[in-house]
């Protein structure tokens, strides 16, 4: 028997409106002191006997193995669950990689390149970008596998030029998904490690006997996995710190009821934290989702995940006005944000924070997830308000280039050498004193 999905029902005229939607909103990783304490107990063992311990914890949480080397896929195994996959399937999942590559490749271009100019006195200025050396690739799955994210993750990375991409996914029981396996295949994974967990990301940020030590672990993951990013953050890099998904959904009642539930449902399956929050001034239409909602929960496979997450954290707000719902919207930064209008473009220009857009009522979602393009790995938990998606530019850096002519040195060895006598760093004032005509 499922249970009913009833999200809590605001208005923003209610008294208590923005303490009980400050309420709703509120969620947070580090609050669990058992899953902090296990994660740093993994991290160090895994610093401190790599392999050995890497292997005792899949054999605890994930799978059987006698020796590191059964957790490594080889490149023709990648290959073969390619060219075993259904016709139907292979084609999506070339068209999906595509797609993505092609958006990136845009990425590239547009903000992705090297750049310098000159000044009138020859001195060069300039800023010269790098790809990482190496990277490591977190895919998710334990609840479920996440061929989509293998494309989200790798074909950024390769995009940017990396030399190696280490992907590790945790394989429960040692069941292999083959869309996985065929994804790293298309997107140019250089290894592949069926490990999971806080040990995964241990192994990738310290290294091992096998896992080589990589510059920077990105892709999302569950709590034990935010947990050990958050943690090695500094000995390398990180991506973010991803939370459970979200989506909110800006309705001006033009689309059907239905297309918008079951929108919001999409969000939902993933997990019973995730959020799903639709806004909208028509009080009529917000009945009929929670109409269509109640119709169509019984036909969902994951309904009880669907139905725990939208009473327990989901919610369907009756604003004033869509100059309000924007404005909500704002203040929420939600990781995915639908605006399901006939006029889409009229609202946009209202919304700041938002990891990623969807405009218009065919723009489901779930497209983006799969296949629109765009990165479907996004800030979530109101981190839109400072940060953006994956991309090309996480997996390069930046080094500034600085080349002085003769005569550049003149005008700033003068005032170089002024600044520096003022901090009291005389070398610092010589150095640009020394490369001054007399
Ligand atoms: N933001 C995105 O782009 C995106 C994409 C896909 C999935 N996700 C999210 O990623 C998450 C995936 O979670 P998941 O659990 O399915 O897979 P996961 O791979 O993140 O976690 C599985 C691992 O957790 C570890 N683990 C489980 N129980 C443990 C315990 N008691 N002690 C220590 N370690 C333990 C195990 O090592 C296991 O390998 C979901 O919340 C999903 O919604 C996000
Ligand atoms: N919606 C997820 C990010 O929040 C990504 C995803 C993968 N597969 C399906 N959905
Ligand atoms: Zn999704």
């Amino acid at each position: 028997m499922t249970l009913p999905a009833r999200p809590l029902r605001l208005a923003t005229t209610d008294s208590g409106f923005d303490a009980a939607l400050a309420a709703r909103l509120h969620w947070s990783a580090d609050t669990d002191a058992g899953i902090e304490q296990a994660v740093a107990d993994i991290l160090e063992d895994v610093r401190k006997r790599g392999d050995a311990a890497v292997l005792e914890y899949t054999n605890r949480f994930d799978m059987q193995a006698a020796a590191m080397a059964d957790l490594q896929l080889k490149p023709s195994e990648l290959k073969a669950a390619f060219d075993g996959l259904p016709p139907r399937q292979r084609a999506a999942l070339e068209s999906a990689a595509q797609r993505v590559r092609s958006y990136h490749v845009a990425q590239r271009k547009a903000s992705g390149e090297s750049w310098s100019y000159r000044d009138e006195d020859g001195t060069l200025l300039g800023q010269k970008v790098t790809p990482l050396d190496r990277v490591g690739i977190y895919v998710p799955g334990g609840k479920a596998a996440y061929p989509s994210s293998v494309l989200m993750n790798a074909i950024p990375a390769h995009v940017a030029g990396v030399g190696e991409i280490i992907m590790v996914v945790p394989t429960p029981r040692g069941e292999k998904n083959p869309l996985v396996l065929a994804a790293a295949h298309v997107a140019g994974v250089t290894r592949v490690f069926t490990i999971g967990g806080a040990q995964a990301v241990a192994a990738l940020a310290y290294g091992t006997e096998t896992v080589p030590r990589v510059d920077k672990v990105t892709g999302p993951g569950n709590a034990y996995v935010a947990a050990a990013k958050r943690r090695v953050f500094g000995q390398v890099g990180i991506d973010m710190i991803a939370g459970p998904s979200e989506i909110l959904v800006l309705a001006d009642g033009t689309t059907p009821p239905d297309w918008v539930a079951m929108d919001l449902f999409s969000q939902a399956e993933h997990d019973e934290l995730a959020q799903s929050i639709l806004l909208c001034p028509d009080a009529n239409y917000i009945e009929q989702v929670q109409a269509a909602i109640d119709r169509m929960l019984g036909e969902m496979p994951r309904a009880e995940i669907i139905a725990k997450s939208l009473t327990g954290r989901g919610a369907l707000i009756h604003t004033r006005s869509m100059e309000e719902a924007c404005e909500i919207s704002n203040r929420i930064a939600p990781e995915h944000l639908e605006i399901a209008s006939r006029d889409p473009h009229r609202w946009e220009p209202l919304l700041r924070h938002a990891g990623a857009i969807f405009l218009g009522a065919y723009t489901s979602e779930s497209l983006g997830d799969y296949c629109a393009g765009p990165n479907h790995v996004l800030p979530t938990s109101t981190t839109a308000r400072f940060s953006s998606p994956l991309g090309v530019y996480d997996f390069q850096k930046r080094s500034s280039l600085i080349e002085v002519s003769e005569a550049g040195a003149q005008v700033l060895g003068t005032i170089a050498a002024e600044l520096a006598y003022g901090e009291g760093l005389q070398a610092h004032a010589r150095a640009a004193e020394l490369r001054l005509k007399r």
